[in-house]
């Protein structure tokens, strides 16, 4: 296993503002192996999307540098597909339309660096996409026209049908109901296990994180918030959300992360 395949060094980031610099984020370093699935956690505001924004490319670092595959991190690109906490689809588009575009875009004609796929093999990556999000029927029905949580299935399916080598994903399932947020995270589960993605994650939902993730990154309250602890997950896959709920070290790891958000960092509300 490559141990340094997204590789964070000495990262800050400062945002300019009305009243003048913010420091986000200060003196990041982290590395992310190849295949590992890694879950950002810590509480509302300490930079956990402005860390995900960073490694996603879509924003440039004050200070340090990212690396992913052995490449300086200077911009988005297919290997690195992201799903936001508002799922962002194109309000014009049809579902399928808002799936098939990205998957045109990574395995399609437009693509110079790989063979094409057919027109009927990228209508069948976008159906198989759909399926897996419970989304058939919904295909020909546009975002304004499905609930909330229907459009983030569809934001989650437009990631997963590109085969992004990395999968950065902001609070994927907080808009959704639990039993379909347990069927997804589920669903990513094997996924993931298929298709070996790395994986970096925010979440708030502290079983979400050690049920999914091979390593929990806690962050400590911002300003200038860093990376405070990290925890190693050594819980066999597959994992069972059923047969973990009893498991000693399940709840270990639950409380060691409960004990970090509201013992240690216990969250101290800003005057308005
Ligand atoms: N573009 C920006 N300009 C100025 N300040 C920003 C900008 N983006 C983020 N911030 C500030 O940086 C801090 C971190 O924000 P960020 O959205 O990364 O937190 P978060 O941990 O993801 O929060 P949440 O869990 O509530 O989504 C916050 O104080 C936020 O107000």
């Amino acid at each position: 296993m490559n141990s340094k395949y997204i590789e964070i060094q000495g990262v800050d980031q400062t945002f300019k503002t009305k009243k003048g610099l913010f420091p986000a984020l200060r003196n990041i370093n982290l590395n992310v192996a190849k295949g590992e699935f890694v879950a950002l956690i810590g509480h509302s505001g300490c930079g956990k999307s402005t860390l995900l924004n960073l490694i996603a490319g879509l924003t440039m670092p004050t200070q340090g540098s990212l690396i992913c595959a052995g490449r300086e991190i200077a911009g988005p690109g297919p290997e690195r597909a992201v799903v936001f906490q508002n799922h962002s689809l194109l309000p014009w588009l049809t579902c399928f339309e808002n799936i098939y575009i990205g998957v045109e875009r990574v395995f399609g004609t437009r693509n110079p660096g790989a063979p094409a796929e057919t027109k009927a093999q990228l209508m069948a990556r976008t159906d198989a996409a759909l399926a897996l999000v419970g989304l058939t029927a919904a295909a020909q029905k546009r975002p304004g026209e499905i609930s909330g949580g229907m459009k983030q299935r569809v934001g989650i399916a437009r990631a997963l049908a590109m085969e992004p080598k990395v999968l950065l994903m902001d609070e994927p399932f907080g808009a959704l109901d639990a039993l379909t947020r347990a069927k997804l995270q589920d669903e990513l589960l094997e996924i993931v296990a298929r298709t070996e993605s790395t994986v970096v994650m925010v979440t708030h939902d502290v079983d979400e994180a050690v049920l999914l993730s091979d390593k929990i990154v806690m962050m400590t309250n911002g300003p200038a918030a860093t990376i405070g602890e990290v925890l190693s997950m050594d819980l066999p896959r597959p994992r069972n959300r059923v047969a973990l709920a009893d498991s000693p070290e399940y709840l270990g790891y639950r409380k060691a992360v409960i004990d970090f958000l509201y013992t240690r960092q216990g969250h101290v509300e800003k005057a308005a």
